[in-house]
């Protein structure tokens, strides 16, 4: 879908592809993301256990990864507690790497038979992963997973759509892997380095977690979680000062549409008529940090997305408030905007308000604790300590934080697991 140029073709497959990510979908995914999430949380209960030093980014892309293996193809990676499919996210990383560079660069595609020699150990391990699991999952019935093939193979789907043939399937299937997998995986990265970076926001959160909900276990979507306002605004705070997209999502007149509905008349951007074949666009990190739309473009502050009547101190007025409302981009916008939306904000919400529940954690000591963020006196604009730092491969690339984590004992016991602490 991502790469279909062809309106009427890109809508049909949305809409085929789409239903696996609806809100609705994902409350019966919910049981099997929990599953994963539980695993992440023992996990971490082990390494505090030996008051080891974590780095986040492993640990939340093996999470995210487990998650949309289950939801692309039905089938259980356990790259979080085995390396036999480590290959998986490794392989998605370099093809981001790939994808992001011709994007920016599309001429450089030239040498890509010499990016494919160069990875040719790595590809056909790959290929034999996705072999193993496209296999396996063709073998059971069509409803034994809340997955892609259950929803948008063959046939003819719920919304009277043709279903996708095979091969579209599994490459749709393979998308979401990068679209779905790492994205989220460098938004709760972001945010366990914004909240071990910021004692009050962490304070405020890891309060709000914990007067709203009884135990970890009764932490799942609904009303409760909705009404867990601040959570919701560090995720979005989070992903303006750090968004997790970091190629710039271009847009060119859709003439290469063979067929109806193309847009009436020019591509007109400012008052500017873009002729056919140019490609526009804003890099999203640009329009996130632009300070006439975001005052305070690189302070984390994520009571900036709070209403006035939530917000005691009503730093922003409804003015100012409003236009980083319109602003607020991170999945792009209008029909080739984000799909996957509802999961993103699934998964983050869960995985920290559990972390949250069972954990006190904070920025490791010395070093190690500095991981992730900007360099002092570096002069490119990697200089902010504070700021998390995001390497622009398609989606993006990333390291740390590095956090030690303190179970908070009374609570471990409901993961099954005891704690010594
Ligand atoms: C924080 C998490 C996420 C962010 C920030 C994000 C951001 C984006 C952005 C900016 C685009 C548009 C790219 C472009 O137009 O060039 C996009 C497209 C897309 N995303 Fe996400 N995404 C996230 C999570 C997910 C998840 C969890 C899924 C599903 C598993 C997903 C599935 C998709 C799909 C299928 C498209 C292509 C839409 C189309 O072409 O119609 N995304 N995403």
């Amino acid at each position: 879908m991502f790469n279909a140029l062809d309106r009427a073709e890109h809508s049909r497959k949305r809409r085929v592809v789409g239903q696996l990510i609806t809100e609705r979908s994902m409350r019966s995914f919910e049981p099997s993301m929990t599953l994963q999430i539980d695993v992440f949380l023992h996990q971490l209960l082990a390494s505090s256990k030996k008051s080891e030093v974590v780095n986040m980014t492993v640990r939340c892309q093996r999470l995210a990864t487990d998650v949309v293996g289950l939801l692309a193809f039905g089938y259980e990676l356990n790259t979080q507690t085995e390396d036999t499919n480590s290959i998986i996210p490794a392989a998605m990383k370099s093809n981001a790497y790939r994808i992001g560079l011709y994007i920016a660069w599309p001429s450089i595609s030239f040498f890509d038979p010499v990016f494919r020699w160069l990875g040719r150990k790595r590809i056909p391990k790959f290929y034999q992963t996705l072999r193993k699991m496209i296999g396996r999952r063709m073998s059971m019935p069509k409803d034994a997973a809340h997955d892609l093939y259950a929803v948008a193979s063959g046939d003819v789907t719920a919304s009277g759509d043709r279903g996708l043939q095979d091969t579209d399937l599994w490459s749709e299937a393979s998308f979401f892997v990068v679209a779905g997998g790492m994205t989220v995986s460098t938004l709760m990265s972001a945010i366990f380095f914004y909240l071990s970076h910021h004692p009050d926001v962490y304070a405020r959160l890891a309060t709000e977690i914990r007067t709203t909900f009884n135990s970890g276990r009764d932490i799942a979507s609904g009303p409760r979680l909705s009404s867990c306002r601040y959570l919701r605004a560090v995720i979005d705070e989070t992903m303006r000062a750090a968004p997790p997209t970091t190629a710039t999502p271009w847009r060119e007149d859709d003439v290469y549409s063979a067929t109806p509905p193309r847009s009436e008349g020019p591509l007109v951007v400012d008052g500017h008529v873009i002729p056919p074949g140019t490609s526009v666009g804003v890099n999203l990190y640009s329009l996130l940090h632009n300070e006439a739309l975001f005052p305070g473009p690189f302070e984390f502050h994520p009571e900036r997305w709070l209403t006035i009547d939530e917000e005691e101190d009503g730093a922003y007025g409804k003015e100012v408030q409003a236009t980083m409302r319109r602003a607020f981009a991170p999945f792009a916008l209008g029909d080739r905007g984000c799909a996957g939306k509802a999961m993103a904000y699934l998964e983050a919400s869960l995985t920290i308000a559990k972390t949250l529940w069972y954990f006190d954690f904070e920025a490791a000591p010395g070093k190690a604790g500095k991981v992730g963020g900007g360099t002092p006196g570096r002069t490119d604009g990697r200089e902010r300590v504070d700021e998390y730092q995001l390497y622009d491969i398609f989606t993006a690339d990333h390291d740390g934080p590095n956090v030690v984590l303190k179970p908070r004992a009374q609570f471990t016991n409901e993961l099954g697991m005891k704690s010594d602490a």
